[in-house]
């Protein structure tokens, strides 16, 4: 399997748990990037939070020692805010250091070693939380953010491929730090509902990991679709409610939940948006409260005014 990444870079960082995947994955770029004169940094979070997370750190050491890479590690320190489950936090704050790490680094770009059961569990994950296809279109092969590159190389492939490539060069990890930073509801899922699930339907992860990828154009499409809508719309930093109007219910529902969350930066409630369906047709002026803020309407423009106690736009 090949884990480079186009075009070449100088210096390129791979995320490494010192689980399965990682392990495998941080072997077959060093294998990749050293006949081409690239330098690997292989870049360790340690949440704090799992008694053996000390010895999945002394793993990625002992691999970057062994197979020459440049080692960095980061321990989290801090909480979850009050109303934040330790998973969301430890995931934030991973991504967060990563990204600390890699630009330190001097990389542009980093590998994390997600697969194709990763890919299928984030798509099952996402339908139970009751997304839509943007959630549904689960994880990117190649995605910027925070001015770096995020690549997953190995999303498409079976897990049964890395098992080979683990075995095939012998190679040792410590299992499971994907336990690390609480994610209950993936752990339930790998543990009790995946095997129940390929057992009745033995193509579900390849099914799976297809539904992403429809869901993905699907998701694309929408994008363009309801950046058109808000560019008809639009008057200033406002929406036009009598162009908005004239839309279909289905596009008013998604220009609705775009607009909403480009102001507010975060998530919309659904049941937001139905309501204001239901009442902005026939109201001359109101207001009604909105992640953050709230939004008003007056001579026929809605707009968005953020809570000046409430905390900032949330950036992920
Ligand atoms: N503690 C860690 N330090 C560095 N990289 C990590 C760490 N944990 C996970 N990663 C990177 O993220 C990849 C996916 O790990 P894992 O499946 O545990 O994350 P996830 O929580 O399921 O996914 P996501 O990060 O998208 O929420 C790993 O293969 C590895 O590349």
């Amino acid at each position: 399997m090949g884990a480079t990444a186009t075009p070449r870079p100088a210096e390129l960082a791979v995320a490494a748990s010192g689980g399965r995947d990682s392990t495998a994955l941080l072997h077959a770029t060093l294998r990749a990037a050293r006949p081409l004169g690239v330098r690997v940094h292989a870049l360790h979070v340690h949440h704090g939070l799992h008694p053996q997370a000390d010895t999945w750190q002394r793993q990625v050491r002992t691999q970057c020692r062994r197979w020459g890479a440049i080692f960095h590690a980061t321990r989290l320190s801090g909480a979850p805010a009050p109303a934040e489950s330790v998973e969301a936090w430890a995931r934030r704050e991973r991504y967060a250091a990563l990204a600390t790490m890699a630009r330190a680094a001097g990389c542009d770009i980093v590998l994390l070693a997600h697969h194709r059961r990763d890919q299928a569990e984030t798509v099952l994950l996402q339908l139970l939380r009751g997304g839509g296809a943007r959630g549904l279109a689960a994880m990117p092969a190649d995605a910027k953010r925070g001015g770096l590159r995020w690549l997953r190389p190995w999303r498409d492939q079976p897990r049964e491929a890395i098992e080979a490539y683990l075995r095939q060069h012998r190679l040792r990890w410590v299992d499971d730090p994907g336990n690390d930073d609480g994610r209950y509801a993936r752990n339930r899922l790998q543990q009790v509902v995946w095997p129940a699930l390929t057992d009745a339907f033995p193509q579900a992860e390849a099914a799976l990991a297809q539904a992403a990828a429809r869901a993905a154009e699907e998701a694309a499409a929408l994008r363009e679709f309801v950046a058109q809508d808000a560019a008809a719309c639009a008057d200033g930093d406002a929406l036009r409610v009598a162009a908005w109007r004239a839309l279909s219910p289905a596009r008013q529902a998604l220009l609705l939940r775009h607009q909403v969350e480009v102001w507010s930066g975060r998530g919309v409630p659904g049941t937001l948006v139905r309501r204001l369906q239901a009442e902005l047709p026939g109201a001359a002026s109101g207001q009604w409260p909105a992640p953050g803020g709230r939004l008003v309407l007056r001579k026929g423009r809605l707009s968005y005014q953020r809570d000046p106690s409430g905390p900032g736009q949330h950036s992920d």
